[in-house]
């Protein structure tokens, strides 16, 4: 009796492992060809190397589609997504992979709620949430149904937004509907040659617009880092987008209530920075790299930049400074002489806002020379733009430090973060220069009609402009006024910044009641 018993269990048991087998098979060995002759890993094999080894906890695997008529026996095995946790350097995140070798990847109900069911306990357990992208979109045997699937988790990705960090990886096709959970994530890291994403594709295109244009030309990796500014990171395939989500996750904490981890570096934090002495000219119409600038100051010259190819007047991304993580928004002078623009203004504010939700200290770098004029920005908006930033900032609570290396100029003195838009600290080098514009403009207008009434108005617009120069040309103006709280050496620049950091770092305000604010948008 016993031994039947045991029998019974083992078959049981034997019913399951071939149950679980059948499941991790996905597709079939012909369709997981396909996927990797287009280049492209598969759902586990992505997850195998996105988590540390051996750390994948499967939720969810023996789920079934529910799709009703249309979906009469159709196999789905794991319903076309692969979920559960796992960690990343130690930490634990969860994550749901589109497996495409299933119905394409395609979303349904029950494919909907394994991916709400694991973003439901990374909320609960404050956890990061990755997604691995990679599906033909709205499963179109299941109707309505896959559509709720979709509203489902866009419901919760904007609820979650701001409380645990959400990456989304673009590994294949995202189309359709399907592009929004992506886009109400923090970050959107794609494929180069191998995704894309938009919302209406070249067939529908054509028949509309009569527009002739490829997949990659519409939505590929580079289009939407360059120019669209959906994407924040561009990986060259599979391996390199799921290493850079690993990165990315190094500089975030878990969630909202925590601290992104403090990293060991062996780069003191008093070392001198004598090279940026060479980097930026006294000469205000020479530009020079920013970036330079950047990597000579955090620790061990590494900066993650995020959407370095869209809007590059203005950088952003994340360091670290003495082992703490540090988000970076610096004006480019190579790129437009650094002016804010739509794009720019766009970029840096979003980018302020993941640093306030996820706890990192704001770096804010200045040299710019004010916002870019044109009727074409004003039309588009600039002024709806611009105020974005100049709100991201003012909101953020974080830790936040001004630097001005060189020029600071009109409004865009105020969206760089001044001192009275709400930075803690404000540091000029002597090479800066606080002003309402650049000495020439400004002499031309407030002295136009002595320099009309001159003998010699060439002379006399020079000898303007000198005196203009000499009286706001430097930073001892805003910090005599005590707009900047220290002119320092550039080669004291990085001890100073992360001393001011630590002294920073239990900072905390208050701000009145309100249900949230209303950012222009
Ligand atoms: C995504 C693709 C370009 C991929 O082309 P490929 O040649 O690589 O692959 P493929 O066409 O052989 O598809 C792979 C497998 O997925 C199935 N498949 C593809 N799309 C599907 C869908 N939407 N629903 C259900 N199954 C689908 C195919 O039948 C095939 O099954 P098998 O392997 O068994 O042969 C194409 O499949 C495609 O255009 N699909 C339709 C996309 C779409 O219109 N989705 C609805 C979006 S609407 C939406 O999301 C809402 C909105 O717009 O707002």
């Amino acid at each position: 009796m016993a031994d039947t018993t045991l029998e019974q269990l083992q078959e049981l048991i034997a019913e399951m492992e071939a149950r679980r087998e059948k499941v991790l098979a996905g597709g079939g060995p012909e369709r997981v060809k396909k996927q990797h002759e287009g280049g492209k890993l598969t759902a586990r094999e992505r997850i195998e190397k996105l988590l540390d080894p051996g750390s994948f906890v499967e939720i969810g695997t023996f789920t079934e589609h529910q799709g009703g008529r249309l979906m009469r026996g159709v196999e789905a095995p794991g319903e076309g997504v692969v979920t559960g946790r796992g960690t990343v350097d130690g930490r634990q995140v969860f994550v749901f992979s589109q497996d495409f070798t299933v119905l394409g990847g395609s979303l349904g109900k029950m494919n909907a709620q394994k991916v709400t069911k694991i973003m439901d306990l990374a909320a609960k357990t404050g956890c990061p949430i990755i997604g691995l992208n990679d599906s033909a979109g709205a499963r179109i045997q299941e109707g309505v149904d896959s559509l709720s699937g979709y509203g489902e988790i866009f419901y919760r990705n904007a609820v979650y937004s701001g409380a645990v960090p959400q990456i989304s990886a673009i590994l294949g096709p995202c189309a359709g509907g399907a592009v929004y959970s992506p886009a109400l994530t923090d970050f959107i890291v794609m494929s180069r040659g191998s995704s894309y994403m938009f919302i209406t594709g070249p067939e529908v295109i054509k028949s509309v617009t009569r527009e002739d244009v490829t997949f990659e030309q519409l939505g590929g990796a580079d289009v939407h880092s360059r120019k669209s500014g959906v994407a924040h990171l561009e990986g060259d395939n599979d391996e390199d987008v799921l290493r850079l989500v690993r990165e990315l996750l190094s500089y975030l904490p878990q969630n909202a209530r925590e601290q992104p981890p403090l990293h060991f570096t062996e780069d003191p934090s008093t070392r001198k920075t004598p090279e940026l002495l060479e980097i930026v000219h006294p000469d205000q119409r020479k530009p020079y790299p920013m970036h330079d600038v950047i990597r000579a100051i955090v620790d061990d010259g590494h900066f993650f930049e995020i959407q370095p190819d869209f809007a590059r007047n203005i950088v952003v991304g994340f360091a670290r400074m003495g082992g703490q993580s540090v988000g970076i928004v610096a004006n480019n002078p190579r790129v437009m002489a650094g002016t804010l623009n739509i794009d720019a203004s766009d970029k840096a504010a979003r980018f302020i806002r993941t640093c306030d939700c996820y706890n990192i200290p704001v770096l804010t770098l200045v040299d710019v020379t004010g916002f870019l004029p044109g009727v074409a920005q004003e039309h588009a908006g600039i002024i709806r733009h611009g105020a974005k930033m100049l709100y991201a900032y003012a909101e953020a609570t974080v830790p936040k430090v001004t630097l001005i290396t060189r020029k600071s100029y009109g409004g865009a003195y105020l969206a760089m973060n001044s001192r009275d838009m709400g930075a803690d600290v404000v540091y000029a080098w002597p090479t800066a220069a606080v002003a309402v514009m650049g000495a020439e403009g400004a002499a031309n207008i407030v002295y136009r009609r002595e320099i009309l009434a001159s003998p010699n108005p060439e002379q006399t617009r020079a000898e303007k402009i000198k005196e203009y120069k000499e009286a706001f040309d430097n930073p001892y103006v805003a910090a005599g006024k005590g707009y900047i709280d220290d002119v320092i050496a550039p080669e004291d620049t990085r001890r100073v910044l992360i001393q001011t950091f630590e002294m920073l770092r239990s900072k905390s305000e208050q701000r009145p009641y309100k249900k949230h604010g209303n950012i222009p948008l």
